[in-house]
Protein backbone atom coordinates (compact mmCIF):
# COMPACT_ATOMS: atom_id res chain seq x y z
CA UNK A 1 0.00 0.00 0.00
CA UNK A 2 2.95 2.49 1.31
CA UNK A 3 4.99 1.90 -1.99
CA UNK A 4 1.41 2.55 -4.65
CA UNK A 5 1.37 5.86 -2.69
CA UNK A 6 4.74 6.65 -3.21
CA UNK A 7 4.79 5.96 -6.67
CA UNK A 8 2.12 7.70 -6.91
CA UNK A 9 3.63 10.75 -5.01
CA UNK A 10 6.72 10.68 -7.39
CA UNK A 11 4.56 10.20 -10.14
CA UNK A 12 3.22 13.69 -9.17
CA UNK A 13 6.48 15.06 -8.53
CA UNK A 14 7.63 14.56 -11.80
CA UNK A 15 4.93 15.83 -13.38
CA UNK A 16 4.97 19.34 -12.00
CA UNK A 17 9.27 19.11 -12.40
CA UNK A 18 8.42 18.56 -15.85
CA UNK A 19 5.97 21.35 -16.01
CA UNK A 20 8.85 23.63 -13.94
CA UNK A 21 6.37 25.08 -12.12
CA UNK A 22 6.28 28.53 -10.49
CA UNK A 23 5.62 29.11 -6.78
CA UNK A 24 5.25 32.25 -4.74
CA UNK A 25 4.75 31.66 -1.62
CA UNK A 26 2.39 33.77 0.33
CA UNK A 27 3.22 34.24 4.21
CA UNK A 28 1.81 36.62 6.96
CA UNK A 29 0.12 36.28 10.13
CA UNK A 30 -3.22 35.58 10.94
CA UNK A 31 -5.59 38.07 9.26
CA UNK A 32 -3.37 39.90 7.55
CA UNK A 33 -5.34 39.65 4.09
CA UNK A 34 -3.30 36.78 2.34
CA UNK A 35 -6.68 34.86 0.91
CA UNK A 36 -7.86 38.98 0.08
CA UNK A 37 -4.85 39.64 -1.84
CA UNK A 38 -4.46 36.47 -3.30
CA UNK A 39 -7.96 37.50 -5.40
CA UNK A 40 -6.83 40.31 -7.03
CA UNK A 41 -3.55 38.60 -7.94
CA UNK A 42 -5.48 35.86 -9.18
CA UNK A 43 -8.16 38.32 -11.23
CA UNK A 44 -4.61 40.46 -12.97
CA UNK A 45 -1.56 37.73 -12.88
CA UNK A 46 -3.08 34.26 -13.83
CA UNK A 47 -1.63 32.70 -11.29
CA UNK A 48 -3.25 29.93 -9.50
CA UNK A 49 -4.40 30.20 -5.66
CA UNK A 50 -4.16 27.33 -3.38
CA UNK A 51 -4.66 27.80 0.02
CA UNK A 52 -3.39 25.62 2.63
CA UNK A 53 -5.98 26.35 5.38
CA UNK A 54 -8.87 26.24 2.71
CA UNK A 55 -7.27 22.88 1.26
CA UNK A 56 -7.47 21.93 5.28
CA UNK A 57 -10.77 22.85 5.54
CA UNK A 58 -12.03 21.08 2.24
CA UNK A 59 -10.66 17.91 3.35
CA UNK A 60 -12.29 17.74 6.72
CA UNK A 61 -15.68 18.63 4.67
CA UNK A 62 -14.86 15.77 2.55
CA UNK A 63 -15.66 13.11 5.32
CA UNK A 64 -11.58 11.89 4.96
CA UNK A 65 -9.85 9.72 7.52
CA UNK A 66 -7.89 12.77 8.69
CA UNK A 67 -10.71 14.91 9.14
CA UNK A 68 -10.66 14.76 13.26
CA UNK A 69 -7.53 15.31 13.63
CA UNK A 70 -7.27 17.91 11.21
CA UNK A 71 -10.12 19.35 12.97
CA UNK A 72 -8.71 18.99 16.36
CA UNK A 73 -5.12 21.18 15.08
CA UNK A 74 -7.39 23.80 13.20
CA UNK A 75 -9.38 24.26 16.44
CA UNK A 76 -5.80 24.79 18.79
CA UNK A 77 -4.34 26.65 15.85
CA UNK A 78 -1.91 24.24 16.03
CA UNK A 79 0.13 22.99 12.45
CA UNK A 80 -0.99 20.20 10.96
CA UNK A 81 1.84 17.50 10.06
CA UNK A 82 3.71 18.35 6.58
CA UNK A 83 2.72 15.22 4.59
CA UNK A 84 -0.91 15.85 4.74
CA UNK A 85 -0.77 19.27 3.70
CA UNK A 86 1.57 18.81 0.75
CA UNK A 87 -0.19 15.98 -1.04
CA UNK A 88 -3.23 17.83 -1.01
CA UNK A 89 -0.74 20.68 -1.88
CA UNK A 90 0.41 18.72 -4.77
CA UNK A 91 -3.08 16.91 -5.73
CA UNK A 92 -4.46 20.20 -6.18
CA UNK A 93 -1.26 21.90 -8.15
CA UNK A 94 -1.78 19.12 -10.57
CA UNK A 95 -5.54 19.37 -11.07
CA UNK A 96 -5.69 23.15 -11.67
CA UNK A 97 -3.63 22.34 -15.03
CA UNK A 98 -1.90 25.93 -14.31
CA UNK A 99 1.75 26.05 -14.26
CA UNK A 100 2.24 29.33 -12.01
CA UNK A 101 0.73 29.26 -7.95
CA UNK A 102 0.29 31.25 -5.14
CA UNK A 103 0.64 29.08 -2.39
CA UNK A 104 -1.11 31.03 0.65
CA UNK A 105 -0.51 30.27 3.98
CA UNK A 106 2.60 27.51 3.51
CA UNK A 107 4.84 26.88 4.77
CA UNK A 108 4.19 27.56 8.21
CA UNK A 109 6.93 26.03 10.47
CA UNK A 110 10.37 24.44 9.44
CA UNK A 111 8.63 21.13 8.98
CA UNK A 112 6.14 22.22 6.37
CA UNK A 113 9.79 24.24 4.74
CA UNK A 114 11.89 21.35 4.32
CA UNK A 115 10.15 18.96 3.60
CA UNK A 116 7.94 20.63 0.52
CA UNK A 117 11.28 21.16 -0.75
CA UNK A 118 12.65 17.69 -0.50
CA UNK A 119 8.83 16.09 -1.76
CA UNK A 120 8.47 18.29 -4.34
CA UNK A 121 12.16 19.62 -5.46
CA UNK A 122 10.22 23.01 -5.85
CA UNK A 123 11.92 26.21 -4.70
CA UNK A 124 9.84 29.79 -4.55
CA UNK A 125 10.61 32.40 -7.02
CA UNK A 126 9.79 34.99 -4.20
CA UNK A 127 7.85 34.84 -0.95
CA UNK A 128 4.96 37.93 -0.54
CA UNK A 129 5.07 38.64 3.09
CA UNK A 130 2.42 40.85 4.46
CA UNK A 131 3.13 42.41 7.35
CA UNK A 132 0.58 43.67 9.83
CA UNK A 133 0.47 44.75 13.70
CA UNK A 134 -1.15 41.89 16.00
CA UNK A 135 -3.95 44.50 16.98
CA UNK A 136 -5.55 45.05 13.28
CA UNK A 137 -5.64 41.54 12.72
CA UNK A 138 -6.91 40.55 15.72
CA UNK A 139 -9.74 42.91 14.45
CA UNK A 140 -9.86 41.82 11.45
CA UNK A 141 -10.29 38.41 12.10
CA UNK A 142 -13.10 39.18 14.96
CA UNK A 143 -15.41 40.88 12.34
CA UNK A 144 -13.80 38.44 9.29
CA UNK A 145 -17.63 36.38 10.03
CA UNK A 146 -16.95 33.50 7.48
CA UNK A 147 -18.29 31.05 10.35
CA UNK A 148 -14.51 29.74 10.46
CA UNK A 149 -14.28 27.73 14.00
CA UNK A 150 -10.62 29.26 14.65
CA UNK A 151 -11.90 32.87 14.37
CA UNK A 152 -12.90 33.24 18.23
CA UNK A 153 -10.31 35.05 20.56
CA UNK A 154 -8.84 31.67 22.19
CA UNK A 155 -7.50 30.64 19.67
CA UNK A 156 -6.82 33.38 17.68
CA UNK A 157 -4.16 33.90 20.45
CA UNK A 158 -2.92 30.21 20.02
CA UNK A 159 -2.75 31.25 16.50
CA UNK A 160 -0.23 34.41 17.08
CA UNK A 161 1.73 32.32 19.12
CA UNK A 162 2.53 29.98 16.43
CA UNK A 163 2.78 32.57 14.07
CA UNK A 164 5.65 33.95 15.93
CA UNK A 165 7.16 30.67 17.13
CA UNK A 166 6.59 28.88 14.15
CA UNK A 167 5.79 30.83 10.92
CA UNK A 168 8.57 33.88 11.29
CA UNK A 169 11.10 32.02 11.59
CA UNK A 170 10.64 30.45 7.74
CA UNK A 171 10.39 34.34 6.52
CA UNK A 172 13.64 35.10 8.48
CA UNK A 173 15.04 32.04 6.51
CA UNK A 174 14.05 33.31 3.13
CA UNK A 175 15.01 36.51 3.80
CA UNK A 176 18.40 35.52 4.53
CA UNK A 177 18.02 34.27 1.11
CA UNK A 178 16.72 37.58 -0.42
CA UNK A 179 13.66 35.78 -1.40
CA UNK A 180 10.95 37.84 1.06
CA UNK A 181 9.60 40.64 -0.95
CA UNK A 182 7.64 42.57 2.29
CA UNK A 183 4.31 44.12 2.18
CA UNK A 184 2.93 46.47 4.48
CA UNK A 185 -0.21 45.28 5.07
CA UNK A 186 -1.85 47.70 7.69
CA UNK A 187 -3.43 49.59 4.73
CA UNK A 188 -6.62 49.75 3.01
CA UNK A 189 -7.17 46.63 0.79
CA UNK A 190 -6.58 49.07 -3.01
CA UNK A 191 -3.74 50.16 -0.96
CA UNK A 192 -1.93 47.16 -0.33
CA UNK A 193 -2.55 46.03 -3.68
CA UNK A 194 -0.61 48.75 -5.33
CA UNK A 195 2.03 47.72 -3.23
CA UNK A 196 1.53 44.21 -4.52
CA UNK A 197 1.47 44.99 -7.88
CA UNK A 198 4.99 46.82 -7.87
CA UNK A 199 6.62 42.92 -6.76
CA UNK A 200 4.50 40.96 -10.09
CA UNK A 201 4.88 43.47 -12.43
CA UNK A 202 8.20 43.18 -13.95
CA UNK A 203 9.08 46.09 -15.59
CA UNK A 204 8.47 48.05 -12.26
CA UNK A 205 10.76 45.70 -10.63
CA UNK A 206 13.64 46.25 -13.23
CA UNK A 207 12.93 50.33 -12.42
CA UNK A 208 13.21 49.94 -8.87
CA UNK A 209 16.10 47.21 -8.95
N1 LIG B 1 -6.13 45.71 4.04
C1 LIG B 1 -7.23 45.38 4.73
N2 LIG B 1 -7.87 46.29 5.49
C2 LIG B 1 -8.96 45.95 6.22
N3 LIG B 1 -9.51 44.71 6.23
C3 LIG B 1 -8.90 43.76 5.49
C4 LIG B 1 -7.74 44.05 4.70
N4 LIG B 1 -7.37 42.90 4.08
C5 LIG B 1 -8.24 41.97 4.45
N5 LIG B 1 -9.17 42.47 5.28
C6 LIG B 1 -10.27 41.75 5.93
O1 LIG B 1 -9.68 41.05 7.04
C7 LIG B 1 -10.19 39.74 7.15
C8 LIG B 1 -9.04 38.75 7.01
O2 LIG B 1 -8.54 38.81 5.68
P1 LIG B 1 -8.05 37.50 4.94
O3 LIG B 1 -9.05 36.42 5.12
O4 LIG B 1 -7.66 37.89 3.58
O5 LIG B 1 -6.74 37.19 5.81
P2 LIG B 1 -5.77 35.93 5.82
O6 LIG B 1 -4.39 36.45 5.95
O7 LIG B 1 -6.06 35.04 4.67
O8 LIG B 1 -6.20 35.24 7.18
P3 LIG B 1 -6.05 33.71 7.64
O9 LIG B 1 -4.59 33.47 7.85
O10 LIG B 1 -6.81 33.65 8.92
O11 LIG B 1 -6.64 32.85 6.56
C9 LIG B 1 -11.27 39.61 6.08
O12 LIG B 1 -12.52 39.89 6.66
C10 LIG B 1 -10.89 40.68 5.06
O13 LIG B 1 -12.03 41.18 4.38
N1 LIG C 1 0.44 25.08 6.29
C1 LIG C 1 -0.66 25.07 7.08
C2 LIG C 1 -1.67 26.01 6.93
C3 LIG C 1 -2.74 25.99 7.79
N2 LIG C 1 -2.81 25.04 8.75
C4 LIG C 1 -3.95 24.98 9.70
O1 LIG C 1 -5.09 25.67 9.20
C5 LIG C 1 -5.39 26.77 10.05
C6 LIG C 1 -5.99 27.88 9.26
O2 LIG C 1 -5.05 28.34 8.28
P1 LIG C 1 -5.31 29.71 7.47
O3 LIG C 1 -4.13 29.93 6.62
O4 LIG C 1 -6.57 29.49 6.69
O5 LIG C 1 -5.48 30.75 8.52
C7 LIG C 1 -4.08 27.09 10.77
O6 LIG C 1 -4.26 27.79 11.99
C8 LIG C 1 -3.58 25.67 11.01
O7 LIG C 1 -4.27 25.05 12.07
C9 LIG C 1 -1.81 24.10 8.88
O8 LIG C 1 -1.85 23.24 9.75
N3 LIG C 1 -0.74 24.13 8.03
MG1 LIG D 1 -6.66 33.00 4.57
Amino acid sequence: MGTVVDAANQGANQSLADKKVKVVFVLGGPGSGKGTQCANIVQHYGYTHLSAGDLLRAEIKSGSENGTMIQNMIKEGKIVPSEVTIRLLQQAMLESGNDRFLIDGFPRNEENRANFELVTGIEPEFVLFFDCPEEEMERRLLSRNQGREDDNIQTIRKRFNVYMESSLPVIEYYNAKGKVRKIDAAKPVEEVFEAVKVVFNPSTETVSA
